[in-house]
């Protein structure tokens, strides 16, 4: 279990996490989302003992990181890939983390198992790419065997099969019981993996809540139409009052109405339909329509549509 109260950290004039409290619990994967400089990095080294708040706390399983007698035990992370003596091999990366933290050999060989590096655990992890570079990150994350685990931004660069393996690993990571914290920008992946998700936006949180009520509270289902009478069904639709909008060539958005009711106003008009369906809405439209007054840094169209 993670427990912030009145997190705060203030950089000179900038204020990257302000006064949040929030509690990350065992037994779901926590997706972790906000905008670019929304403090996610921020607050998951303050929870590493990495960076110091300047008021409030954050602890795990009670202790601040620092109180921790061994803290390798009782929380692992995965920050950046390839933060590894490129010259040491896999094994010896992981062999003198043990040591240090008074874990045995045999657990070094059965997290390299777990991650499936065992056959390269004798070549240097300087020559490995981002893939295995993120499995050794992994394996050092699960090496005292902790109850909680962070993830900050783990599937970036990798192919689908390694981010269908890391997906699978958080999620009976989380079935085991353990508390799972995993920060991402791929909405479409966040949605497959997490339960429960705490949305940030310039440091303060904006959601606390599970996936499906967080898409159902911001964003809504709508209708994609396909017609070869497109305009006719459009003015139709715009004069009983309906919103739509373009979508590609032959098709329209249509939100707020049934499929049954623009099927009935089609037929009664005499428009032919090639196609109705109900789009559920995603994460990236509910994370897109909760933070479009966080984003920090916007895009400029250069031409004006
Ligand atoms: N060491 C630092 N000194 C000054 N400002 C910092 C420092 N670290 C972070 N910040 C600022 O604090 C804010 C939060 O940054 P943070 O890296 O936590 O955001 P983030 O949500 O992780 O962003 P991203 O998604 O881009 O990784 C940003 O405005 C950033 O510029």
């Amino acid at each position: 279990m993670i427990q912030a109260q009145g997190l705060t950290k203030v950089y000179g004039a900038k204020t990257a996490v302000d006064h949040i409290d929030f509690e990350v619990r065992p037994g779901v994967v926590t997706g972790f989302l906000g905008p670019n400089g929304a403090g996610k990095s921020t607050t998951m080294r303050m929870i590493l003992g990495l960076d110091h708040p300047t008021a409030g706390r954050v602890t795990v399983n009670g202790r601040r990181y620092r109180d921790l007698p061994a803290p390798l035990r009782e929380v692992g992370a995965l920050l950046e890939a390839k933060s590894v003596h490129g010259g040491r091999t896999a094994y010896n990366h992981l062999r003198c983390l043990a040591k240090a933290n008074g874990i045995s050999p045999r657990r070094v060989a059965e997290t390299l198992d777990l991650v499936g590096l065992t056959e390269v655990a004798g070549k240097r992890a300087g020559g490995f790419s981002l893939g295995m570079a993120q499995r050794l990150g992994i394996a050092a994350a699960l090496l005292g065997d902790p109850g909680v685990l962070l993830f900050d931004e783990p599937v970036n660069g990798l192919d689908p099969e390694g981010i269908r393996w890391i997906r699978q690993l958080m999620r009976s990571l989380a079935a085991e019981g353990r508390t799972v914290f995993v920060s991402s920008h791929l909405m479409a992946e966040m949605a497959l993996t997490a339960e429960r998700l705490l949305v940030i936006g310039k440091g303060r949180i904006l959601a606390d809540t599970t996936m499906s009520a967080f898409i159902a509270a911001n964003a809504s289902s709508h209708v994609r139409v396909r017609s070869p009478d497109l305009l006719a069904l459009a003015s139709l639709l715009t004069a009983r009052g309906c919103r739509t909008a373009p979508a590609e060539r032959g098709c329209l958005l249509v939100y707020g109405v049934s499929p049954a009711q623009i099927g009935d106003l089609a037929y009664a008009a005499r428009l032919r339909l090639h196609e109705l369906s109900v789009v559920q809405p995603s994460l990236e439209d509910a994370f897109m329509r909760l933070t479009a007054d966080s984003v920090e840094f916007h895009a400029h169209a250069r031409d004006a549509a």
